[in-house]
């Protein structure tokens, strides 16, 4: 069966495993390394699809988990699928429920089948499975669908993993199984096994037969220490086949994006850049800028003076500060355009750096005025 996603590898980095690569979708082509905006209910919140266009952004998530409860997968099919219902014509991934059911829902049972769980809106009962999250995926006509997982939560106890992964396994082959269009929307698996190098194997070994074709690093970014993070990622990237995109779920730090990509990490996402935009936190070459802070009060200078965005063109610090102080919309806007902005020309500079083969200066050069903060 011809996949609808073709990984091209174009250059490796000589001194990490970081790599230039191009994702071909029905959607269009992806440069990687990436990193993808989030549009969990069908927008990317505070931006038009031509303001997404406008910085670059080649690819975003939806969520299966909120369009199936609101407005519902059969009003978006009905729409002509998500792409049309939100004017979006480049390519979507949507994750597949299974993060967000127990992270937002009130999961109450788990067993072979699927899920119980109730709704965060209005607690009506519902019960997803592995068939049920590719039914509703097939109906948004995402480009990438994510097979139906389970994210273990940080830390849980080998035994639990054990299970929770083989059933993840099972329930990876269930979804191959139910993909009503597999030519044009192709499943990624999710690599489960906690903090464990065995099960982590075990998991990437039991997916790799099942060929699908790309995969992502699953049940990191979920509260563990970062030096566990990279450890598991160190023994899991290489079990992943060189030849598909490597995707690592929930990650939108810049120190992150960079660690990420020199891992041999091809694709990430996060709602972090959005999130803390709307509250008012910008990322910058120079670090984290507190735009309420009320030394910002008279600071006539853009928000980063090395942005070339739109919000940083036009606008001062003192005047987004403004906008936030009297909770005006617009400053949520031009805080979300700066914040994705800087992520997404960080990955551009990144891929960059790769092609000239200067990926580790382009590391230290980025730390050295950084200076590094958790958000
Ligand atoms: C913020 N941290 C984070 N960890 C994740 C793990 C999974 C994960 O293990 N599985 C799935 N399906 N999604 C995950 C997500 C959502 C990605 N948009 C995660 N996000
Ligand atoms: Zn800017």
């Amino acid at each position: 069966m011809n996949s609808p996603i073709k990984y091209e590898l174009i250059k490796e980095s000589s001194e990490t495993k970081a790599r230039l690569g191009k994702i071909h979708t029905p959607h269009g082509e992806i440069e990687t390394p990436i990193f993808m905006p989030v549009g969990t209910r069908a927008t990317v919140k505070a931006m038009t699809p031509e303001e997404l266009k406008e910085i670059n952004a080649q690819i975003i998530l939806s969520n299966t988990y909120h369009l199936y409860l609101k407005p519902g997968h059969d009003i978006v099919e009905e729409a002509g699928g998500l792409h049309k219902f939100m004017n979006w014509d480049r390519p979507i991934l949507t994750d597949s429920g299974g993060f967000q059911v127990f992270s937002l829902g009130n999961m109450r049972k788990i067993n072979e089948d699927g899920v119980e769980f109730k709704s965060h809106i209005d607690g009506s009962k519902h019960f997803i499975t592995p068939e049920k999250s590719i039914e509703i995926q097939n109906a948004l006509g995402s480009d990438i669908m994510m097979a139906f997982d389970e994210c273990v939560s940080y830390p849980s106890d080998w035994h639990y993993v054990k299970d929770s992964m083989e059933r993840t396994t099972r329930w990876a082959k269930r979804c191959k199984d139910a993909n009503k269009n597999p030519d044009k929307q192709a499943i990624f698996g999710i690599i489960q096994g906690g903090m464990y190098k065995d099960l982590r194997e075990q998991s990437a070994r039991e997916l790799l037969e099942l060929d699908f074709p790309g995969y992502a690093v699953g049940g990191l970014s979920v509260g563990e220490p970062a030096d566990i993070l990279m450890q598991v990622l160190d023994y899991t990237v290489p079990l992943m086949p060189a030849d598909k995109p490597r995707y690592f779920m929930g990650a939108g730090s810049p120190d992150y994006l960079i660690e990420l990509a020199i891992r041999g990490i091809d694709m990430a996402d996060c709602v972090l850049p959005t999130r803390i935009a709307r509250n008012g936190t910008v990322m910058t070459s120079r670090g984290k800028v507190v735009i309420r802070n009320a030394k910002h009060k008279r600071d006539f200078t853009p928000l980063d003076p090395e942005c070339s965005c739109y919000a940083c063109k036009n606008y001062s610090k003192a005047y987004i500060r403004h906008l936030f102080n009297v909770d005006e919309i617009l400053g949520s806007r031009l805080a979300t355009i700066h914040n994705l902005h800087f992520l997404i020309k960080l990955m551009e500079d990144l891929r960059e750096s790769i092609r000239e083969d200067r990926v580790l200066e382009f590391r230290r050069d980025f730390y050295l005025k950084y200076g590094g903060f958790d958000y």
